[in-house]
Order: C-alpha cells, then structure tokens, then sequence
C-alpha cells in the first residue's frame, strides 16, 4: 500500500517510504472472554467480552472510572487480568509480558523523554529490542519521514510544538512494528483546534497502515469521528458494541442514550407492543403525566418499566398549544425557555407543559427565524414512532 499523497503531515520528503516498507506486520484481531479485573474489593472490570477485528479504529468510550484505562491495560500487559483471557491474533497472550505481545503503546501525556532527542526517542524502544544500529537508523529514518518531522530529529521534545510532540510519540509507537496500537486518550493534552485536526491524522495512519488502534477516550465527538467501532462502557461493564452510526440512530440503553448526548427521554411502563412488517415491535408506553407515547424497539412485556428516546433534531416544533391534536405521532406541549444560535443549528431548550421535563429540540437557524421562536412561547414537539427508540433498561 502507497502513502496516499494527500496526506497532511507537512514537511515530508517528496519520496516517502511505502507503509508496507514502514509496518510489515499484519494488523492483528483483539479479543476478551470473560474478563474481570479486581483490585482489592474495587472491581474495575467484570465478566468482559468483546472482539475487535482485525485492522479497525476502536474507541472504548465512557465517563471516568468506568474500567476504560484498565481494559487498555490489560490488552497491552500493563496490567493482569483478575480472571478471563485476552486474546491477541487468536492466542492466550495471560502470561506474556507486554513487550512480547506485538503491540504499542502511546500515553496520554506521550511520555517522551526530555533530555533525548526526537531521534532517540523513537529510537528507544528497537534499541530495547537489541536490534543492530545500521536497522535501527533506517527504521527511526523512515518513520520520522513518514511522520513528516524528520527535520526535526536533532530537537528535545520541548522544542517542539504539541503537535509535533503527538506525531512523536506516534513515530515511537509505530517504529517497532506493532500489530495493534494502543492509545490513551492521546488527544487530551491539546487544544480544541489541533485536537479536530490530529485526530484527522491518526484516523488517516491507522487506515494508511490498515493497523488496528484501540483508543480510550471519554469524548463522545472524538469517538464518533475516529471509530469504526465504538464500546461504550458503564461502571465495568459493556453497554454497546456499535458503529457510530448505529449508536447514534439506535443507543441500547438510557445510559448510553444519555452519555452520547442531548437525547430526549421518557421512563414509562409497557402498555403493549404489536409486532410491525419490519420485524420490530410498536411499543405502547405509559409516560406519567404525558400519556401515550409510542417507541419501535424489541423484546418487551406488558407491565414492564422501560423508557424511550428521541433525537433532538428528528423533533418537529409547531407554534401553538397541542392539546387537540389528534395526529398518530407523538405529541406533548412544552414552553421555550432558551433559543441559543450555535451557528447553522439553533438550540431549543424547552420544558414539558405536563411534567416540567426538560427537553431540547435542534434546527436549522434558517427554520428558527421562520418561526420567530422566543422563550416564554408554549409550542408542540412532534416525533413519529419509527424515530422513537424504545429502550429495555
Ligand atoms: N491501581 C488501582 N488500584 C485500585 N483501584 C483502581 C486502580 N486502577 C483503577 N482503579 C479503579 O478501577 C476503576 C476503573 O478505573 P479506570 O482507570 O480503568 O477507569 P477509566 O474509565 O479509564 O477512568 P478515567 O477516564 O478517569 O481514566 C475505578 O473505580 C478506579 O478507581
């Protein structure tokens, strides 16, 4: 595979080295069976299981403290499992210490040495490896090529930019041929711009190289831009294992439904459920002090405690009160109590007539001031069943 000539690493020589000259190994399949990690009475992790194909971005994405790093470590051998089995390539990796498992790490804070220069910084870890010094210099040479930073091989870390210091660290991780690169929230040191613009980067290395990155982040915009696969974790556990796309038209659970952001949702107890041509059952909710709403979804009972969510964007708002609307979509009442213009979208916060709960409807700024929406108004919010998720837990 060609290093495409697109690619933004500025600086790079005009005849860059092939990524397959670069990285010969082939991206390797992660699995967990079963996993749980203990420390003490603290359980970080428990009974987790999960597969990662080969060559694909993976984010682990979930609030702090809810076994991200821990499950990363594991998968790198920085850390034991408690019990279970990591899987790398297919094999047992328990008893291999992390230098052995063909894999790569890159901290948070790209823990470069500072009194070494950038080359021997890359340098670093094939020297661990007892490789010879001629292979050396044509491995660190070319990757730094790669990276683009190759005039900056004599510098310390601190003489360059944040930027340049995350491509780093990446070269350092990259250099020794791993299978699959691991990567702690290796985004947080920077600011909000080179953020959106290194993670462009890496997605475009790890597709280049057709590698498989792990990553931990708790950014749910990061997750959603870089993976192929997202693992949004909860207290230890896996909530959903899905494609942004997935996650983002179906969250499994309120949790996730919450923690990915600005759903609306509603607790209610199953009236009923009929199945549909499509596979997927109408689900009847009874939402105290709203009434009926209606969700699609699977898997439920009568008298069962659930809930259902709505985008804010697939919302319609009308001007008027909706209390004689008889239309088959779900319909409440709620008054405006901001309109905040973010640009070309225009956030509505609302609150429900019936219940006074929060609610948060997206539009288009053009449509906003055809409606001429103002806080204080009391308008209906119109959603249809199809883009209701019901929600089982
Ligand atoms: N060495 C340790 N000793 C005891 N408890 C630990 C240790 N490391 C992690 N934990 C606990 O295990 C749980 C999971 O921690 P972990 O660092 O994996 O979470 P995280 O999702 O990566 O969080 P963050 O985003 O804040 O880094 C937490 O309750 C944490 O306090």
């Amino acid at each position: 595979m060609a290093v495409s000539a697109d690619r933004s690493f500025p600086a790079a020589s005009q005849n860059p080295p092939s990524s397959s000259t670069v990285l010969s190994e082939a991206a390797a399949g992660v699995a967990l069976r079963s996993v749980t990690k203990k420390y003490g009475s603290v359980t970080a992790i428990e009974n987790m299981t999960l597969d990662i194909p080969a060559g694909i971005y993976c984010c682990l994405l979930g609030p702090s403290g809810c076994g991200k790093t821990t499950a990363l470590r594991m998968i790198s051998g920085h850390e034991s499992v408690t019990s279970g089995q990591v899987l790398i390539d297919g094999e047992c990796v328990n008893e291999l210490p992390a230098a052995k498992r063909n894999t790569a790490m890159m901290f948070q804070n790209y823990a470069l040495f500072p009194h070494k220069t950038v080359w021997q910084n890359v340098e670093f870890g094939l020297k661990m490896q007892g490789m010879p010094k001629a292979e050396r210099q044509q491995r660190v040479n070319e990757i730094l090529d790669l990276v683009g930073l190759d005039h900056t091989a004599k510098r310390k870390p601190h003489q360059l930019s944040g930027g340049q210091q995350q491509r780093i660290a990446l070269a350092r991780a990259l250099v020794t041929r791993p299978k699959v690169l691991m990567l702690d929230e290796p985004l947080s040191a920077l600011d909000e711009n080179l953020r959106v613009r290194m993670r462009g980067e890496l997605r475009k290395i790890q597709k280049q190289f057709g590698l498989t990155f792990i990553q931990v982040t708790h950014h749910v915009e990061e997750a959603f831009s870089l993976s192929d696969q997202i693992v949004v974790m909860n207290h230890g556990h896996i909530d959903q294992v899905a494609t942004p796309a997935e996650l983002f038209k179906a969250p499994a659970s309120k949790f996730v439904a919450r923690f990915i952001g600005d759903n609306n949702i509603f607790a209610g107890k199953v009236l009923d459920a009929t199945p549909q041509a499509d596979g997927q059952d109408l689900i009847k909710l009874d939402v105290e002090g709203i009434g009926a709403l209606y969700a699609t979804g699977n898997g439920t009972q009568p008298g069962t405690e659930a809930a259902c969510c709505v985008r804010p964007d697939l919302l319609t708002l009308e001007r008027g009160d909706a209390a004689t609307d008889q239309s088959p979509l779900n319909t409440i009442t709620a008054r405006i109590t901001q309109v905040e213009l973010t640009g070309f979208v225009t956030r509505v916060a609302l609150l429900a007539t019936a219940t006074g709960q929060p609610l948060l409807h997206t539009l288009r700024t053009v449509d906003a001031q055809s409606l001429a929406l103002q806080e204080g108004q009391t308008v209906s919010l119109k959603w249809s069943a199809n883009d209701c998720v019901f929600l089982a837990h």
